[in-house]
């Protein structure tokens, strides 16, 4: 798909991955819708970002990716404010293993939330022109972390559930394609909130460790990623993005 013109949204941008995901599209000429669930935040990244690109092309609306009410009322706001909506990335995230449900009601619930409100507001087959919704995964989606078994198995289902939604079978029906990303260690907050709200104090210790032990990327790294999925245009794709490699697709096996 061609950024440049289009409306994205892309929700838990009020800072980390999505803020830097929303100041990328801009760059490239896309408008873009902020949400977070922290307004507070959000409106100051809109402010700092309405500076840096434009008041006409960056709007922030709260959302909380638990609430369908929520969402309707983004989808609509970016519509009216900015345009129609081609692009849907789902970044919010958690990794709070004690709150389990919360991770998952969050990490999950907000990508299929999500997906099908793009899928009812976007589908050529509900009146739209097709589209593009990217899952923020992570490469916890792919492989064993025994530091975080519920962050990885919210991971693990946004892998499936992309690559499930991402099949040809859909995108005869609706024109949307459905990808997702899968970045390795960036230094934001969600490891330090990880490891307050770890299992327990041996897994927080390990936590502590992440910076000596994996190599950090920096969000402007993963947001080229991000780039790459889009205008690349794979259905169904599901890129990996790590320190020191180019970003590479994946097909895990039994496909
Ligand atoms: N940081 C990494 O190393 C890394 C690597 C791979 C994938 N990811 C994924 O990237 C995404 C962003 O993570 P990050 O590292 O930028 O974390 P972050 O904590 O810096 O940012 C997450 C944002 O999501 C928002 N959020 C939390 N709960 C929400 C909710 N219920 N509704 C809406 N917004 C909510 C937060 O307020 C925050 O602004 C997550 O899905 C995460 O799993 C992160
Ligand atoms: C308790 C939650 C787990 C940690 C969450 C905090 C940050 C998350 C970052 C990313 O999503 C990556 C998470 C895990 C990476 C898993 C394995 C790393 C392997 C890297 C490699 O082999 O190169």
């Amino acid at each position: 798909m061609q950024i440049s013109g289009n409306v994205a949204i892309v929700t838990g941008s009020a800072r980390g991955l999505g803020r830097s995901f929303a100041e990328t599209l801009l760059a490239r000429g896309a408008k873009v819708c902020l949400s977070d669930v922290d307004a507070e935040k959000g409106l100051e990244t809109e402010k700092e970002l309405q500076a840096a690109h434009g008041a006409d092309n960056v709007v922030f609306v709260k959302c909380d990716v638990t609430k369908d009410e929520d969402y309707n009322k983004l989808w609509d706001t970016a519509t009216e404010k900015l345009g129609p909506v081609m692009l849907l990335v789902n970044n919010a995230g958690i990794g709070n293993e004690k709150n389990w449900q919360l991770t998952m009601d969050i990490n999950v619930g907000g990508c299929i939330r999500g997906t099908n409100l793009a899928l009812e507001r976007m589908g050529a087959n509900k009146g739209g022109s097709g589209g593009v919704v990217v899952n923020v995964a992570s490469i916890a989606g792919l492989k064993v972390v025994p530091f975080g078994p519920v962050y990885a198995s919210s991971k693990h289902a946004i892998v499936g559930y992309s690559r499930s939604l991402g099949h040809e079978f859909y995108y005869g029906i609706n024109k949307v394609k459905v990808q997702c990303l899968c970045p390795s260690f960036v230094q934001t907050d969600l490891l330090v909130n990880s490891k307050a709200n770890a299992f327990s104090p041996e897994v927080a210790a390990v936590l502590g460790k992440i910076a000596g032990t994996f190599k950090y990327m920096s969000a402007e790294t993963v947001s080229e990623g991000l780039i790459k999925l889009i205008e690349d245009g794979k259905n169904g794709g599901c890129l990996v993005v790590e320190a020191e490699k180019e970003p590479y697709y994946v097909e895990p096996p039994l496909a």
